[in-house]
C-alpha cells in the first residue's frame, strides 16, 4: 500500500536557498527514496508569485515522490498538518541594523509562525529553523509553541559542521568520509566553536593527528566560523546550495539516525549539559535514532575548548536576554 504522504512546509520558499532546497526533497533527498512528499510553500505575499513559478518547476520535474504543492502567504494554512517545518525566510540585516533591530524584525516573524506551529502542526512535527540569527530564531519559535515539546525545536549548525569537515580533510590529506565525532558547539555565529578534541581521522585522534594547536587556534576555527562572512564576500550572496545541502542533512539524521560510532552537530534546546544553560537553543554533539537525539554524554572538556564554549554560549545568553528584554520570549 502507498505511504501516507509526509507534510513538509518550507518558509521563504522563493528564496535563494528555498529554490536549492525544493527540488531536493521532492526527490526523496529528505526523507528517503520511498517517502512520499507534500510541499507547503510559505511565502510573504510580494514573493507568492516567484514561489508560483518554483511550483510549476517542481511540476515540470516531475517527481514520482511528489504528491502535491501549496502555496501561501498564511502561516495557518501553511503549518495545518505539517510534519517537517523548515522555517528559511527571514528577515536579512540592512544598512544600519543593529542587532537588536534584526531580533526584532525576526521576532516578527518567528514568534507568529511558532504560535501558528503550536496550533496547527501534526503531533510529530519536527522543525529546523535556518534563517538567522538561527538559534535565537528558534528559540523565539519554541517559546511561542507551549504545546509542543521543546526538543521537536532546532536550529542548523550542519553547514558549519560540513564546514569543518571539509577544512579537516584537506588539512589531513584524508577523505570526509573518514572523519568522525566533529562538534559545532555553540551559536551559529562567528563564535561558534568548531571542536577536533574528539574527532578521529582515519581512526586517530584527530588533535593528535594534525599535532599543530596553533593551525586549530589560528587557522581551522577562525576559517570555519567566518566561511559564511567569506562566501559573501566572494559570491555576492550568501551561501545557499551548500545551506539547502546542509538543512537536507540535518533532517535527514534526525529522522534516519547518525552512523555507529559517528554523531553530529545539531542547535537544540539544552537540557544543562555542559554547563549550558537549561533552554538556549545551543549546537551539541548528538546521536541521533529511532526519530530522536541524545546529547553526547561525558565528553572530557580541556581549557582550550571550556573557554571558546562559553564565549559563544555568553553570545546566546546575551541574545536570549534581548529578546526576552523585547517581550519575544
Ligand atoms: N543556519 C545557516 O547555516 C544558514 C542560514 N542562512 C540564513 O537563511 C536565511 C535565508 O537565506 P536565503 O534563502 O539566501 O535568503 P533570501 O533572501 O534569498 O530568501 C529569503 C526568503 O524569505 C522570504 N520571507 C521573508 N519573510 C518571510 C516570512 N515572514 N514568511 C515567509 N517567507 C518570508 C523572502 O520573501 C525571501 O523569498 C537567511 O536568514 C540567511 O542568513 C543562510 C545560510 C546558512
Ligand atoms: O552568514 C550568513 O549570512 C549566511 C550564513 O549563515 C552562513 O553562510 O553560515
Amino acid at each position: 500500500m502507498p505511504r501516507t504522504p509526509v507534510t513538509v512546509t518550507v518558509t521563504g520558499a522563493a528564496g535563494q536557498i528555498g529554490y536549492a532546497l525544493l527540488f531536493r526533497i521532492a526527490s526523496g533527498q529528505l526523507l528517503g527514496p520511498d517517502v512520499p512528499v507534500r510541499l507547503r510553500l510559505l511565502e510573504i505575499t510580494p514573493a507568492l508569485s516567484a514561489a508560483e513559478g518554483t511550483a510549476m518547476e517542481l511540476d515540470d520535474s516531475a517527481f514520482p515522490l511528489l504528491a502535491g504543492i501549496d502555496i501561501t502567504d498564511s502561516a495557518d494554512v501553511a503549518f495545518d498538518g505539517t510534519n517537517v517545518a523548515l522555517l528559511v525566510g527571514a528577515r536579512p540585516r540592512t544598512k544600519g541594523m543593529e542587532r537588536g533591530d534584526l531580533l526584532e524584525a525576526n521576532g516578527g516573524i518567528f514568534k507568529p509562525q511558532g504560535k501558528a506551529i503550536n496550533d496547527h502542526a501534526a503531533d510529530d512535527v519536527r522543525v529546523l529553523v535556518v534563517g538567522n540569527p538561527a538559534n535565537t530564531n528558534a528559540l523565539i519559535a519554541q517559546a511561542a509553541a507551549p504545546d509542543v515539546p521543546a526538543e521537536r525545536f532546532t536550529a542548523m549548525t550542519r553547514l558549519d559542521h560540513n564546514r569543518a569537515l571539509s577544512q579537516l580533510a584537506a588539512k589531513t590529506g584524508v577523505s570526509v568520509a573518514e572523519i568522525r565525532r566533529l562538534t559545532i558547539w555553540g551559536n551559529h555565529s562567528a563564535t561558534q566553536y568548531p571542536d577536533v578534541f574528539h574527532a578521529e581521522v582515519a581512526g586517530k585522534n584527530a588533535a593528535e593527528a594534525i599535532g599543530d594547536e596553533s593551525w586549530l587556534a589560528d587557522e581551522f576555527i577562525p576559517t570555519v566560523a567566518k566561511r559564511g562572512a567569506a562566501i559573501i564576500e566572494a559570491r555576492g550572496a550568501s551561501s545557499a546550495a551548500s545551506a539547502a545541502n546542509a538543512a537536507i542533512d540535518h533532517v535527514h539524521t534526525w529522522v534516519n539516525g547518525t552512523p555507529a560510532g559517528d554523531w553530529t552537530s545539531m542547535a537544540i534546546p539544552s537540557d544543562g549539559s555542559y554547563g549550558v544553560p537549561e533552554g538556549l537553543i545551543s549546537s551539541f554533539p548528538v546521536t541521533c535514532a529511532d526519530g530522536s537525539y541524545t546529547i553526547v554524554p561525558d565528553l572530557e572538556i580541556n581549557e582550550f575548548s571550556r573557554t571558546r564554549i562559553d564565549a559563544s554560549v555568553r553570545e546566546l545568553t546575551e541574545e536570549r536576554d534581548a529578546v526576552r528584554a523585547l517581550g519575544l520570549i
